[in-house]
């Protein structure tokens, strides 16, 4: 076993960007290339991308749906770090309501897992959303930072964004597009950085899960 792997158990909660990796439908498809290789002229390789804002595993800035609200950025990072429930929403279609909510102690974080297998390959337009009543539930609770498996919190065809105005309303976070695949419900370190861009509207993360310590 290497000496650098860590006493507790991580999991990687992140989508691979690579080519091909499915987009919210007519969003900028995931592109990368070699801008230079190593070799004559230059001695190393390096890329160059193209991308959405929300491509992959990504979190939401309060300026995706708030004209005059926080840019990527700008916001706090505390509530992307930090002790985290997973709850398990697999098999509820829809969206995720106030009845399917566990009854929480306390959470800052709450990520849903709503997918059996998470659909690497293809764009699923059928994805599980969560209700603008379960956010403000959540809220009530004290949660600061949702999280999906789903590439939305709300239905892919919403207009009025309920969910994501719930949200903006209780300045709370969103991670969209985490790989939640073998990770089971229960109490987990949350660590997903959302890249630092200025006026960004969303953040790539590295998303991982690691077990709990002392
Ligand atoms: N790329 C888009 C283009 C148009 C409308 C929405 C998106 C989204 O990505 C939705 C997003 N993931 C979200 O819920 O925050
Ligand atoms: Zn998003
Ligand atoms: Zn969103």
């Amino acid at each position: 076993m290497s000496e650098w792997k860590s006493a507790r158990k991580i999991w990687d909660i992140s989508q691979t960007l690579r080519p091909g990796l499915p987009v919210w439908p007519g969003d900028t498809e995931f592109a990368f290339e070699r801008s230079w290789d190593m070799g004559a002229g230059s001695p190393v390789n390096v890329a160059r991308m193209t991308m959405s804002t929300h491509s992959g595993t990504h979190g939401d800035a309060p300026l995706h749906y708030g004209n005059d609200a926080a840019d990527i950025a700008s916001v706090a990072l505390d509530p992307y770090i930090g002790k985290c429930l997973v709850v398990d929403a697999r098999g509820i279609m829809g969206a995720i309501g106030v009845g399917d909510l566990p009854a929480m102690a306390s959470a800052d974080r709450v990520l849903f897992r709503t997918y059996e297998a998470f659909p690497h390959d293809a764009w699923r337009e059928d994805f599980t959303a969560i209700s603008a009543a379960a956010i403000r539930w959540l809220a009530a609770q004290g949660v600061k930072l949702i999280g999906t498996d789903a590439p939305s919190v709300d239905p892919q065809n919403s207009k009025s964004i309920d969910a994501h105005k719930a949200v903006l309303e209780h300045d709370m976070r969103i991670l969209e597009g985490l790989v939640l695949d073998g990770v089971e419900a229960g109490e987990y370190e949350l660590i997903a950085l959302p890249l630092k861009i200025a006026g960004g509207d969303a953040g790539l993360c590295r998303a991982i899960l690691r077990e709990l310590g002392e």
